[in-house]
């Protein structure tokens, strides 16, 4: 068996499409979405995801608002800027950069986004919001990692689901995502303390690997058949993008997201939702 690939660089350009339009309708009401992002720091990779994400904007006719700020800035500094942007009307949804300086107390930041303008469904109201099943904006990964499923007729609905990582901005929210009724699935969310990972992964309709760890998914813990997505942003010794999924996976699954390709665009196309949607219900409550 070869696996069926989860294009997400296709799906996002589906998506962006469909966004440019919503965008024109929207200024056709007299109202522009606006992103800002905040970047703190010379992160070579965040610079190139912030740059990504203004590039995305232009192309489907957000403004966007661009923060960047040294390494040195304090956290009170970080602040201000935050205050501004939660003040600032043409400014209607915004990210802070992950990770954040060692300095800055990365929960304080998140928490000081007005909830209405968080654009990454990361701000702790958010979070809350999705534990108890109401509408908010949701994660970026998380929510286009279910959206490159469903486009690809997918079932998520009764699938065991493996999730692999449990940070904050992958691993957590998407096992709240999926067992959302909408979504139905069953989710296991392993971490560095789960004693038998291959035995978890061989039960799982659909991998979701978001360890870090190069090829830590290989082909003999995987079901046959099974769909498998690759959050891994590991670096080789080239700088090319190591994943979570070892090669010979392709072999037994019967789909599998690429790296780079799969997740990662469709991380940025929901991002640009998120905005427009934040857009659409401001529109409506003016
Ligand atoms: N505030 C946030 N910070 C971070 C997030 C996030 O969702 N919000 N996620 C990641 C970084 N990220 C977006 O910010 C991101 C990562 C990767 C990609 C992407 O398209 N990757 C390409 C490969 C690019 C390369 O070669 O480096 C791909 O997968 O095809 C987009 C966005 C952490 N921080």
């Amino acid at each position: 068996m070869t696996a069926q690939i989860l294009d997400g660089k296709a799906a996002a350009a589906a998506i962006k499409s469909e966004l440019a339009e919503r965008v024109a309708a929207l200024k056709e009401r007299g109202v522009t979405p606006g992103l800002g992002t905040v970047l703190v720091g010379e992160d070579p990779g965040s610079q190139i995801y912030v740059n990504g994400k203004h590039r995305d904007c232009a192309q489907v006719g957000i403004e966007s608002i661009r923060v960047d700020l040294p390494a040195t800035a304090t956290q009170a500094e970080v602040l201000d800027h935050l205050a501004e942007l939660n003040a600032d009307p043409a400014c209607t949804g915004y990210i802070v950069q992950l990770p954040l300086p060692k300095s800055i107390d990365e929960n304080a930041v998140i928490g000081a986004i007005d909830p209405t303008k968080d654009a990454d469904g990361l701000q702790p109201t958010n979070l809350g919001w999705l534990v108890l099943g109401r509408p908010a904006p949701l994660p970026c990964t998380p929510r286009g990692i279910v959206e490159l499923l469903r486009r690809n007729d997918v079932e998520i609905a009764g699938a065991n689901v493996v999730v692999v990582g449990r940070g904050v901005t992958v691993g957590r929210p998407l096992g709240l995502l999926l067992t959302r009724r909408t979504e139905n699935a069953t989710v296991t969310l392993c971490h560095t303390g789960t004693r038998d990972l291959a035995a978890e992964v061989s039960r799982a309709d659909i991998v979701v690997a978001a360890a870090g760890v190069p090829s830590i998914i290989t082909a003999d813990m995987v079901k046959p058949g099974a769909a498998l997505l690759d959050v891994g942003v590991s670096r080789d010794a080239d700088g090319k993008i190591a994943g979570d999924l070892a090669p010979d996976v392709m072999d037994v699954a019967g789909w599998v997201s690429p790296n780079p390709g799969g997740v990662g665009p469709m991380t940025r196309a929901m991002l640009l939702q998120n905005v427009v949607e934040a857009a659409e219900r401001a529109a409506a409550d003016a």
